[in-house]
């Protein structure tokens, strides 16, 4: 600041200006604390609001100062030359913390890395990316903040590093590897990202087209088009299931088999029923085999004997598999920021917490944000999008098949300013309708007891069909057997 208006005045006034010394109305040798760094950089702060950003001081000890920043990159560096001028005590000012260091490593991965939170002695950071340089993070942070303790007087400590290093699976890796690594994501996370999938640009973009035309046609089309299918199929908006359940939301729910794709194709476009009929089945054959694929290398991974056991209840000819396309307009009129994931004036739910009832669900969405996926801790965490890759989710049943050993993932959708619609093409894979799941014999043994007990896919689906968005449905198929063997030996 000091040095612009030097700048100013120099041109003005040539060499007649000699020294500008910048003066304070409030006693400059004040503390430096965490709220006197925030309170000056209120100077800053409408320029930052009106690109929607924001800044916030999380800690000042020692001579160092740790700035949570999101804004433009000049105005970042805005923000560090202000602090560095008015308290020049501190010498260290990261502005998003010495993290930046690393920020080009994850960035290279189509990863981001924040600091949430730094709370007596906790820091929590948000993390995608590959696993290795989330525990670089880690690692890092430890190396930087740790070596502070025995230097300052009233120590800031960084305890507890938290990098969320949601899984990116190269899946053109060698099998062996994948099997493990894919084993380990549904394990940790029952959800991971896909990339090198091999499902072709031209099918996806194809589909993508027939779906945003869709989408942009009146809503009295839509629903005389698409509204009257059987239930639970077809256009709906802003109802989810049966229940009650809303969301922001527009949707066309199809049965994935060949005669009710055929069937909503006529219904969509009379003239030419073909064109949406392939997009739709060459999409879903190709995302069809990419599922089949990745359910036997998990059987693999587990050292299932049979390998196909998995992927032949989806590749079934009468699989119950279905696909989504979803659609969520835009908000309007919103450039407030809250870092906060709580709903507020500038959030709606698109898509309430769930977990998918099927095997194995493949997501791939358009460039705008609003997936979350929720940790074993409960920690909810912000999938960024990328068009190029595929999200893959756990289901019940798989659950069910491991015996608990995957979670099915539990997720949401929630819609933020953005000016771009978001749209998801989702597919569902699941098993025949009369197929019996219940946990594989390998998932079974003495000190892991079958925790449910055998159902039909049937009854699981009336069952989740009957219940609440956000339900626990598995809970209903719990072995009551084992259950009170158990109680009994305690
Ligand atoms: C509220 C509901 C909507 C849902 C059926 C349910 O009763 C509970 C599960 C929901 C869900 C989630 C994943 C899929 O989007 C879906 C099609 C499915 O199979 O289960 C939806 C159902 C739906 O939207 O009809
Ligand atoms: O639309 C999305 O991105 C996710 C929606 C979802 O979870 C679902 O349809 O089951
Ligand atoms: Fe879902």
């Amino acid at each position: 600041m000091k040095m612009g208006i030097e700048r100013v005045l120099k041109e003005k006034f040539g060499d007649t200006v000699k020294d500008i010394r910048q003066v304070y109305d409030d006693d400059h040798t004040s503390e430096t604390t965490v709220e006197a760094v925030n309170g000056h950089l209120d100077i800053l702060r409408p320029a930052i609001k009106n690109y929607g950003g924001n800044v916030q001081v999380l800690s000042v000890e020692g001579g160092d100062c740790l700035v949570k920043y999101v804004g433009p990159d000049s105005i970042g560096s805005g923000v560090k030359a202000a602090i560095k001028e008015r308290f020049p005590d501190n010498t260290n000012v990261a502005v998003n913390g010495h993290l930046d260091i690393l920020r080009p490593a994850i960035k290279n991965y189509g990863g981001n890395v924040q600091v949430l939170s730094v709370e007596g002695g906790d820091c929590l950071v948000k993390y995608v990316g590959p696993d290795s340089i989330g525990s670089g993070v880690k690692a890092a942070i430890k190396e930087r903040y740790l070596s502070m303790v025995v230097s300052s007087p009233t120590p800031f400590r960084t305890k507890k590093a938290r990098a969320v290093g949601i899984p990116i699976i190269d899946l053109s890796l060698e099998r062996s590897v994948l099997s493990e690594k894919i084993v380990q994501a549904c394990q940790d996370y029952g959800f991971f990202k896909v990339v090198n999938h091999g499902v072709p640009m031209e099918i996806i973009a194809r589909m993508e087209k027939e779906g945003s035309d869709f989408f942009a046609k009146p809503a009295s089309e839509k629903q005389q088009q698409a509204g009257g299918l059987p239930s639970p199929f077809g256009y709906g908006c802003k109802n989810i299931g049966f229940n009650g359940d809303v969301g922001e939301l527009e949707y066309l729910l199809l049965h994935t088999n060949h005669l009710s794709i055929s069937d909503i194709s006529k219904a969509i476009s009379s003239i030419n029923p073909t064109k949406f009929s392939c997009a739709v089945n060459d999409y879903i054959q190709a995302v069809r085999s990419l599922t089949c694929e990745m359910l036997d290398l998990v059987a693999e991974g587990l050292f299932v004997p049979d390998k196909s056991v998995f992927s032949r209840l989806i590749g079934d000819v009468h699989s119950d598999s279905c696909f989504r396309l979803n659609h969520y307009p835009p908000m309007e009129n919103s450039r407030e920021w809250d870092p906060s994931p709580k709903l507020n004036a500038n959030t709606r739910m698109g898509f309430g917490e769930h977990s998918d009832p099927q095997i194995l669900t493949i997501l791939r969405s358009n460039d705008v944000e609003g997936l979350q996926i929720c940790l074993h801790d409960g920690l909810w965490v912000p999938i960024t999008p990328d068009p190029t890759e595929f999200c893959v989710f756990v289901g019940d049943v798989l659950q069910a098949m491991t015996n608990g050993k995957f979670v099915s993932a539990r997720h949401r959708v929630i819609v933020a300013n953005s000016v771009k619609p978001r749209m998801s093409m989702i597919y569902f894979g699941a098993p025949p309708l009369n197929a019996w799941i219940s946990p594989l014999p390998k998932m079974v043994s003495p000190p892991k007891p079958s925790l449910y007990k055998p159902f039909t896919w049937s009854e699981f689906k009336k069952a989740a069909y009957s219940l609440p968005l956000e339900d626990c449905r598995l809970n209903r198929f719990k072995d009551s057997l084992q259950l009170s063997l158990r109680t009994q030996k305690l």
